[in-house]
């Protein structure tokens, strides 16, 4: 397994060795034992799965402390552009985001802290969109910022609107943003 990081600090990438035969693949989806090597030892407690059509974009959604989630997300099928951006309140790269983009063939995923606000545009129709929670759903938790907020300028690939639920439409701005983190 490949472990790659980011300019983003606590960002970490997995990258499995994908075993092929005349029968088809087969890689590790998870190891405990490598997360905490790397460092991204948390507690999962919840796993998600989303089926996206290609174009739908998911976000940029977390949850406020005391059910704040690290995230470990990856793509079943098809291929997703995830971001993560850095809502630590003293981190250095507050503000700034990353992309990775999760492909069901290379079986990446990504590791999110506690701290950031996750979202994802499918690449594919029929995309598998599957993560691990280290905290479990609380509605009342709930927070997130526009996908396309003019100060996190976060290019998604796309020059085509995505397809985006009215819930995260009405979501607040990067301006208007206290982090609770
Ligand atoms: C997140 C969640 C949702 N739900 C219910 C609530 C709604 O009735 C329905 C759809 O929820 P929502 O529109 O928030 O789903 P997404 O837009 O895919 O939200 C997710 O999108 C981004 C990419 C994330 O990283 C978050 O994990 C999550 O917020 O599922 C649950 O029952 N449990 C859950 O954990």
């Amino acid at each position: 397994m490949e472990v790659k990081t980011f300019p983003i600090a606590g960002l970490i990438e997995f990258v499995p060795r994908v075993f092929a035969d005349d029968r088809g693949v087969f890689f590790e989806t998870f190891s405990a034992r490598l997360m905490a090597q790397a460092g991204a030892d948390a507690q999962w407690v919840q796993d998600n799965q989303s089926n996206s059509k290609k174009g739908v974009l998911r976000g940029l959604h977390f949850q406020r402390p005391p059910h704040a989630q690290a995230k470990l997300v990856r793509v079943g099928q098809g291929r997703a552009l995830d971001v993560a951006v850095d809502l630590r309140p003293d981190s250095p790269t507050y503000g700034q985001y990353q992309t990775v983009e999760l492909a069901a063939a290379r079986g990446n995923m990504l590791y999110i802290p506690i701290g950031f606000a996750h979202g994802f545009i499918a690449l594919e129709d029929e995309t598998i969109f599957l993560y691990k929670c280290s905290d479990y759903y609380a509605p009342s938790a709930e927070g997130g910022l526009r996908w396309d907020d003019a100060t996190l300028a976060i290019d998604w690939g796309t020059e085509v609107a995505p397809l985006v639920s009215g819930k995260d439409n009405e979501l607040p701005s990067f301006n208007d943003f206290v982090s609770p983190f």
